[in-house]
């Protein structure tokens, strides 16, 4: 007999089961990957650099998991910083929200923006200096009030949300709506169009034209070494057809999507950065998160703080050094939405 039922207690999802297993004790994804195929080609011109490596690259479907598309190291190394950068930077400000925002005033810049060195070096370092005054931000209350370097909160900060601001209390998007970078609504409309028509074996995977694609809301997700994403189901948007883009950077993660319940057991694979994943049709309304970073897993590419001196990314980026240190032990997962 089940434990769980004589004791009266809920037996554990089949979902919960996953997450545990693959947190604790460490076990590895193990989920075959099926070739599909692309009808169209991945290219983005005009970005004075290549963001794509390819343009056919290799996409995969998962069984039993209609609608799930994968498209492996997709972006270039090159691509991979720049879009860092507009993760760290750019979208990381007001008046996009941050799940810091009901307990700090952040300044109006983004805190990876701070230029001095002590903005990414450990709090007890910062603490010491006379340099972070200029990354102070305020808790609102008045009771705690106190000065914090930039560098005591990076470790706390978990998501920025972009576009549409995302109400993760209410679970609904609230009125109002700040603009969603451009640069970063061409990336993902030029990831919708090549996903058009995705099939496997005939069989439509994404049936949504990518023509139709424009980025309503996203968020942009920041895990450190311990953390996860719980099981759930992005189901607020009214446009359920457009498929969700997610893209990943920095360290590799273990990602579990399941079916339309918790009691289908999921899937595992591990993503990695430059990796692309497009929840289309059936699998927008699947079960999914994040149960395990994985330690030492970001790129060299990311990680080494000279790295790439002659491409674009490197001479715009004087600041790489600090983000480099920043992806070698932290996971970054950027996602867009069409929400209508
Ligand atoms: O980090 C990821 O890959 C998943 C993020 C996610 O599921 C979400 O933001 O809704
Ligand atoms: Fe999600």
């Amino acid at each position: 007999m089940d434990g769980s039922a004589a004791s009266g207690k809920r037996p554990q999802t089949a979902f919960r089961q996953a997450e545990k297993a693959f947190r604790n004790a460490h076990k590895e994804p193990d989920c075959e990957l099926i070739p599909a195929t692309l009808a169209h080609t991945l290219a983005l011109p005009g970005f004075g650099f290549p963001v794509f490596r390819t343009p056919h690259p290799a996409a995969f479907a998962l069984p039993d998991r209609p609608g799930l598309l994968l498209i492996r190291d997709a972006l270039t190394p090159e691509a991979q910083r720049w879009l860092a950068r507009k993760c760290l930077v750019d979208c990381s400000k007001p008046p996009n929200r941050s799940n810091l925002d009901p307990f700090f005033d952040l300044p109006d810049r983004s805190l990876f923006g701070m230029q001095d060195d002590s903005s990414l070096i450990s709090p007890q370092d910062a603490s010491s200096l006379d340099g972070p005054l200029s990354a102070v931000t305020r808790p609102k209350e008045r009771f705690y009030q106190q000065a914090q370097p930039a560098a005591a909160l990076l470790p706390r900060l978990r998501w920025y949300t972009l576009g549409r601001q995302y109400n993760w209390t209410t679970k609904l998007y609230d009125s109002g709506s700040t603009a969603f970078d451009p640069a970063l609504d061409s990336l993902m409309r030029a990831i919708a169009i090549a996903i058009s028509d995705a099939s496997l074996g005939g069989h439509a995977i994404n049936g949504f034209d990518g023509r139709q694609y424009t980025c309503h809301a996203g968020i942009v997700n920041f895990y450190g070494e311990k953390d996860s994403m719980a099981g759930h189901v992005d189901k607020t948007e009214e446009n359920m057809e457009a498929p969700l883009i997610s893209l990943s950077l920095g360290l590799e993660c273990v990602y579990l999507v399941g079916g339309r319940t918790r009691d289908i057991e999921p899937s595992a694979i591990r993503l990695r950065s430059g990796d692309i994943l497009a929840m289309c049709g059936e699998s927008r309304m699947a079960f999914h998160g994040v149960p395990r970073v994985i330690a030492d897993s970001a790129p060299d590419y990311l990680t080494d703080p000279c790295t790439g001196s002659t491409d674009a990314g490197a001479e715009k980026y004087p600041e790489w050094r600090h983000f480099s240190k920043y992806l070698a032990r932290h996971r970054i997962n950027c996602n867009a939405r069409k929400c209508e």
